[in-house]
């Protein structure tokens, strides 16, 4: 499929953009998330799962900074799909690690309705998990939440508006983008 936006319009896109986390501040969060995580649950051996794909990067961020035994699979759930408004959420793939019995992290990169999480940790736990953590970098801030009300660890919090970059995209785009923006007018 071929991308939505040219390279002009993704450029403008990334130009108009309100800068809300600079990539030093993203890192200072992260290496408080880290640091809770690791208080946590050191002793657990968790089964950390990226949810893809907007996970990647801040679970490729976190991931190297918790030290003590992981193991690492990832889920690939959507329910934007490049739109700035979500719908049902459709799995592309589950994990291939065994849940039952296992503590689990959940690495996602943001909590808006929290439906996505909610979905994930219902799944977790029907798969015989024996605790489900949560983890999103960011935590949008406005009364609508629906779903999972907050995340075990979390760092930042951004305004009601459409945001992208560390994982999260625009139209599928900019999402290796090392900062956190809002897209203007939105
Ligand atoms: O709290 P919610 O309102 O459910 O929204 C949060 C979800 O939305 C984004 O995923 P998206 O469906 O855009 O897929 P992506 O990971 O491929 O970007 C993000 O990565 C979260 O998983
Ligand atoms: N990229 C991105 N994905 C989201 N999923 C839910 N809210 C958002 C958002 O503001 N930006």
């Amino acid at each position: 499929m071929n991308p939505q936006l040219d390279i002009e319009t993704i450029e403008a896109v990334l130009a108009k953009a309100d800068q809300l986390y600079t990539e030093r501040e993203i890192s200072a969060a992260l290496d408080e998330i880290a640091g809770n995580i690791t208080r946590q649950l050191h002793n657990k051996h968790p089964v950390c799962l990226s949810i893809m794909l907007g996970g990647l990067v801040p679970a490729g961020q976190l991931l190297p900074r918790l030290n003590f035994p992981v193991e690492i699979d990832y889920i690939h759930a959507t329910r934007y799909r490049g739109a700035t408004e979500g719908n049902e959420l459709h799995w592309i793939k589950y994990p291939s690690i065994s849940l039952e019995n296992r503590t689990v992290l959940l690495i996602d990169d943001i909590l808006d309705e929290g439906l996505t999480l909610q979905a994930v940790v219902e799944y977790c736990q029907q798969q015989g998990a024996e605790q489900v953590f949560t983890a999103a970098l960011v935590e949008k801030q406005h009364k609508r939440r629906i779903g999972l009300q907050h995340a075990d660890f979390t760092g930042l919090t951004v305004p009601d508006r459409y945001v992208f970059g560390y994982g999260m995209d625009y139209q599928n785009q900019l999402r290796y983008v090392a900062g956190i923006y809002a897209v203007h007018g939105l």
